[in-house]
């Protein structure tokens, strides 16, 4: 049977007296984009830094392809690229100058090293700007060069820190486009902070609170934790007492801001907002305003954090 791409087997690691992580386990074994979610100090830099071998753990195991990180770091390291979230640019240099000199550091056989930087160039779209200075690059470009270093000798794991940080909204979308390409061929560990990035660039989710995974799966299955299940709506009209709305199919609970302003809690899918528009013409309660709320991401990670 085939190597799984990377297995993280009881991983702990603590910097003084409180453990950053605990007993994280997760494994990769197919092509695709997995993103590492959590918010600021959750613990992300450290998985991945171990994983990379810039950081060792005080417990648990990292294979990489099958290879023990921590007995054999070099061969480990050949299957993996790395984009830190600072990219690690010589800015003073040529893109392919740079690029060059990260195949050598790599260690890659000299004979191999053109077709790879002209591969690398082609796959991340700036082979137009081999003799381009780096520092002379938009931001979005840099990233594209960053990217490039980090697949040059064509792992099949790629851990991409923050990729999207700071960039402009079209260079977002470009860079997204171009880790979806690069995730044909391999599997590539995106982590951020933000929950729309995820949800936009990714097809696995592994989410971590407080040094704790907390929820591994789909996109697909994460969403279903999204699912909005309050209604905001404002009736100039509105019925006196809560019993006509909640005869509503799928009402669970009414929550009066104001005297025009209500949180209507459901249960069930979002087919409910066409029988609150039905119900209030019907009764003509001056419906003005009507839409779903979205579950908020501290919600969303409390719910989650009380499942796994
Ligand atoms: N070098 C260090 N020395 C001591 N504590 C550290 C060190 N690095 C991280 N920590 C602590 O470990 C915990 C996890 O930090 P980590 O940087 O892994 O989180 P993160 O999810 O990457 O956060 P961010 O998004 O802010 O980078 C935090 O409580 C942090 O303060």
């Amino acid at each position: 049977m085939a190597n799984k791409i990377v297995e993280v087997k009881h991983l702990s690691h603590r910097y003084s007296v409180d453990w950053a992580i605990k007993d994280i386990n997760f494994e990769i074994s197919t092509k695709g984009v997995f993103g590492l979610l959590g918010s600021n100090g959750a613990g992300k830099s450290t998985t991945m830094n171990i994983i990379c071998n810039v950081l060792t753990q005080i417990e648990g195991d990292v294979f990489i392809n099958g290879v023990d990180l921590r007995k054999d770091p070099i061969t480990a390291k050949k299957f993996i690229g790395f984009l830190p979230q600072k990219a690690p640019l010589h800015t003073d240099m040529t893109v392919d100058e740079y690029l060059y000199h990260c195949a050598d550091i790599r260690l890659m056989p000299k004979s191999e090293i053109p077709v790879a930087v002209e591969r690398a160039k082609a796959k991340c779209g700036i082979a137009h700007f081999s003799k381009r200075v780096i520092s002379n690059l938009s931001g979005g470009y840099q990233q594209r060069v960053g990217i490039a270093q980090s697949i040059i000798h064509d792992p099949m794991f790629v851990i991409l820190d923050e990729p999207t940080n700071g960039l402009d909204p079209n260079q977002i979308i470009e860079i997204r486009r171009l880790i979806r390409e690069i995730a044909e061929e391999r599997a590539v560990l995106i982590s951020t902070h933000i929950l729309p990035e995820v949800q936009a660039a990714c097809d696995y989710i592994m989410m971590i609170e407080h040094g704790n995974m907390v929820f591994k799966g789909s996109i697909e299955e994460f969403n279903n934790y999204m699912d909005p299940s309050v209604l905001l709506v404002i009736m100039h009209n509105a019925p006196e007492g809560d019993s006509e709305l909640l005869k509503i199919e799928g009402m669970e609970r009414v929550e009066r801001l104001t005297r025009t302003r209500f949180r209507l809690h459901f249960k069930g899918d979002d087919s409910i907002v066409s029988r609150v528009v039905n119900e209030a013409v019907r009764n003509n309660w001056h419906l003005r305003e009507i839409s779903l709320e979205k579950e908020s991401l501290d919600k969303v990670f409390a719910k989650l954090s009380g499942k796994f």
